[in-house]
């Protein structure tokens, strides 16, 4: 019975994603005030400093990056691609994959302008803004596949998508928690993922607080599980991680635009037992 209920709770959080609008979500959370650059507390320099700080303390071996459940965002491999020679997108939907398709091929007629996100990344790592476009170029270079990938699976990615130790760093922002119909589907989700990563490999792993649905899109509701840190601390201890460091973001009044109930953000950095 228990078996079934799973599966169901999986299949109707499924359904929901049929739904889900690449341009709207962009829209909604990626454009300011929550990515406003010339703010100190915006939501998204925040993220990208945590990210900057955790790939460039000198810790990062290996090759592979696999970034996963990317949806139809580029920022969270923005410090990576400096820092491993392959990076691997991921995300459940083909709407996201011909998103992320679209700016990797420079094809032209994306939803968001990735400009002062590459500008913004540029300047943390000390160098002048016009570098954005040697940025962008390393995005492209090093990004060397945009695959299917669905985290409730025991085997997320396609068998041979990776080479048999594992990816070297897995980064993975908002996907878990709103993927999952509940706090153990969560925590089976990151024992998933973390089959794909070598033992002593990182995990950057970025998600919502409090958080119990948000917009898609026009009337496009999906729930979330809402988790609190203690529980994502224990969640991670559980599938095998050791917590390097957890960082929480408050949502100020003016972050809360009415797309969502999120009430912080974390960032974790862990290490794979
Ligand atoms: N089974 C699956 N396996 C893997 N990926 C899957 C699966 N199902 C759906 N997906 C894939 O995962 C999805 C990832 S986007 C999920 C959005 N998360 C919630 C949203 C995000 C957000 C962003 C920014 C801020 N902020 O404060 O700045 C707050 C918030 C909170 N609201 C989507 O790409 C879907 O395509």
């Amino acid at each position: 019975m228990e078996e079934k209920g799973r599966e169901n709770g999986v299949a109707a959080m499924k359904a929901c994603y049929r739904r889900f609008d690449p341009a709207a979500y962009l829209q909604y959370n990626y454009t300011p005030p929550r990515a406003d650059f010339t703010r100190k507390d915006s939501i998204v320099p925040w993220k990208l400093a945590c990210l900057h700080r955790a790939f460039t303390e000198g810790d990062m071996s290996g090759e592979l990056l696999v970034d996963i459940g990317s949806g139809p965002t580029l920022y969270q491999v923005m410090s990576g691609c400096e820092v491993f020679s392959k990076v691997l997108l991921t995300d459940f939907l083909e709407v996201n994959r011909q998103e992320l398709r679209r700016w990797l091929q420079d094809e032209g007629q994306c939803s968001l302008d990735w400009t002062p996100y590459l500008q913004h990344v540029c300047k943390l790592e000390g160098r002048r803004p016009s570098a954005w476009t040697e940025k962008a170029a390393k995005l492209r270079q090093v990004v060397a596949d945009i695959l299917p990938i669905d985290v409730h699976c025991s085997q997320p990615l396609a068998p041979d998508a990776l080479p048999s130790a594992g990816a070297d760093c897995l980064v993975s922002c908002f996907c878990l928690e709103s993927v999952s119909p509940d706090l153990a589907a969560f925590t089976r989700a990151l024992g998933h993922i973390g089959k794909l990563l070598r033992p002593g490999g990182h995990l950057m792993l970025i998600g919502a607080l409090g958080e119990s649905y948000y917009f898609a899109g026009p009337g496009v509701k999906i729930p979330v599980v809402p988790l609190n840190e203690a529980q994502v601390c224990t969640s991670l201890k559980e599938s095998g991680y050791t917590l390097i460091r957890l960082e929480v973001y408050t949502l100020t009044q003016d972050m809360r635009v009415g797309v969502d109930d999120v009430t912080g953000v974390f960032f974790v950095k862990a290490k794979k037992d």
